[in-house]
């Protein structure tokens, strides 16, 4: 293609860039919405130094991410999440990159999965155990027992240990997720030793991360044989010659698994329990279906097929909120998307909240309507108009569990409590490196 002849996508004009900034540090939905819409599928958005290209369409989408995805790294914010994740599975590239996922692929299988689905029932029945006890005494703030939730089934799943007992480890990556996204807005020129609130807590996190990590490693060498994710990345680490590398290498790979494996299905809980009290009736559903499947007893691996309701309200609550908001890339060499020339360098966004919306994909977007998902109705979209957990080989390896997660919490949730928000209160997103509840979920428990 000559230079004459290239199609760029549409620009955002200078004026529109005061507002971009504003938006990027404020409300990053709003700026990849509005750009969209006063845009359309591809725009380049230029604010400040900073060129974004912006696709929205689930054609881009495959050949990003599936069909050319060997000319695409990870992009802007999950780099700069580099500061604190290393070379973990989430953020590293090539030939280190197929050998972490070629390590941790084994525990993510169904068969394995499926061996878990006690552990992770455990976890669910003692949250609404927990739950229940602060029925009619205030709201709890349901963010933060999610987060609790999903960091015990990693611990109980992933590394055979019960992290509870780890009670910094949840601020521990509330910090790391804040500067992250502090990295991503100033585009990394800000060094760490600044002493700015969120770099001095950071530091502190990233030693204290380092220090939980050792304690699982000291641990875990005591009982050995086991074939979970921490003896795979252990026995992995061994090739590497230099100690300190290898155990940096270790805390890179846990410090990402926990990191990717709780916030994101804790986000889809959180939206999920809130979306499920705006809408009347979807409980009702969720608690008959339950009761019919389930009865009194903890949910098991078998029940997942059952739940289908329940699986519907997951997935329509992860088009809505898709957790992982962003897939950002970097092209390696320059490629053509959807007609429009993207030079080598360019910053180019995949945004599932936005390519979820698309009204040619879904009728009626902004509805909630678990119905989407009836199994009968999976053919009627583009393979690509719907990716909560990205696609191509970067494909999110903890997909099984998370979905597992999500299904069997909303179910017995909605069998034993009913969990209302206080009135007049609304969940505003809150775009980070997941998609949070901003100040968390305040609900009220009711026993039923
Ligand atoms: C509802 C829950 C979850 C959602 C919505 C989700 C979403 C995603 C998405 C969209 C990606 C792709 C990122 C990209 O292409 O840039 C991803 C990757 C990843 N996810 Fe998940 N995830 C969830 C649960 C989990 C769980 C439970 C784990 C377990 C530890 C996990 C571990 C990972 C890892 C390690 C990657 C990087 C994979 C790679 O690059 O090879 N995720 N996730």
């Amino acid at each position: 293609m000559t230079g004459t002849t290239r199609r760029h996508p549409p620009r955002t004009p200078p004026s529109a860039a005061p507002g971009m900034l504003r938006d990027l540090l404020t409300d990053r939905l709003a700026m990849m919405s509005t750009a969209i819409e006063r845009h359309g599928d591809a725009v380049r958005m230029v604010a400040g130094p900073k060129t974004l290209y912006l696709f929205n369409h689930p054609d881009h989408a495959k050949h990003v991410l599936a069909e050319n995805h060997g000319n695409y790294h990870k992009g802007i914010g999950q780099v700069h999440a580099k500061r604190a994740l290393g070379d973990g599975l989430l953020t590293s590239e090539g030939e280190l990159w197929r050998g972490q996922r070629r390590t941790i692929r084994p525990v993510f299988q169904h068969r394995r999965i499926a061996a878990q689905a006690d552990a992770v029932a455990k976890e669910a029945v003692a949250l609404v155990d927990r739950l229940r006890s602060r029925a009619g005494r205030g709201p709890v703030d349901f963010a933060e027992e999610a987060t609790g939730l999903t960091l015990g089934v990693l611990g109980r799943t992933l590394l055979d240990t019960d992290l509870h007992a780890f009670d910094t480890i949840g601020d521990a990556f509330e910090a790391v997720q804040d500067q992250a996204m502090l990295d991503m807005v100033t585009m990394n020129k800000l060094p760490v030793w600044l002493p700015f609130r969120t770099q001095t807590r950071f530091r502190h996190a990233r030693v204290e991360l380092g220090r939980i990590v050792h304690r699982l490693v000291q641990r875990h060498t005591a009982g050995d044989g086991a074939d979970d994710a921490l003896s795979r990345v252990l026995a992995d680490a061994e090739g590497e010659p230099d100690p300190r590398a290898r155990s940096r290498r270790v805390r890179d790979e846990l410090v990402t698994l926990l990191l990717a494996g709780h916030e994101t299905t804790a986000s889809t809980l959180s939206w999920a329990l809130y979306l499920v009290d705006r809408n009347p009736g979807t409980a009702e559903r969720i608690r008959e279906e339950a009761v019919r499947v389930l009865g009194n007893r903890a949910p098991t691996y078998e029940d997942l097929h059952e739940l289908t309701f329940t699986t519907m309200v997951v997935q329509e609550t992860m088009r809505l909120y898709p957790a992982v908001w962003i897939l950002p890339r970097v092209a390696q060499a320059e490629d053509e998307i959807g007609g429009y020339h993207v030079p080598a360098g360019s910053d180019v966004l995949i945004c599932p909240y936005t390519l979820h919306r698309r009204p040619d994909s879904w009728t009626d977007p902004e509805r909630f309507d678990p119905e989407r998902f009836a199994p009968d109705r999976r053919q009627d979209r583009h393979r690509y108009a719907y990716i909560p957990f990205g696609a191509g080989p970067r494909v999110c390896v903890g997909s099984n569990l998370g979905m597992l997660e999500a299904v069997f919490v909303l179910a017995v949730i909605a069998r034993d409590l009913r969990l209302t928000l206080p009135p007049g209160h609304r969940a505003v997103p809150e775009a980070m490196l997941s998609l949070r509840v901003r100040g968390g979920l305040p609900m009220n428990v009711h026993t039923v």
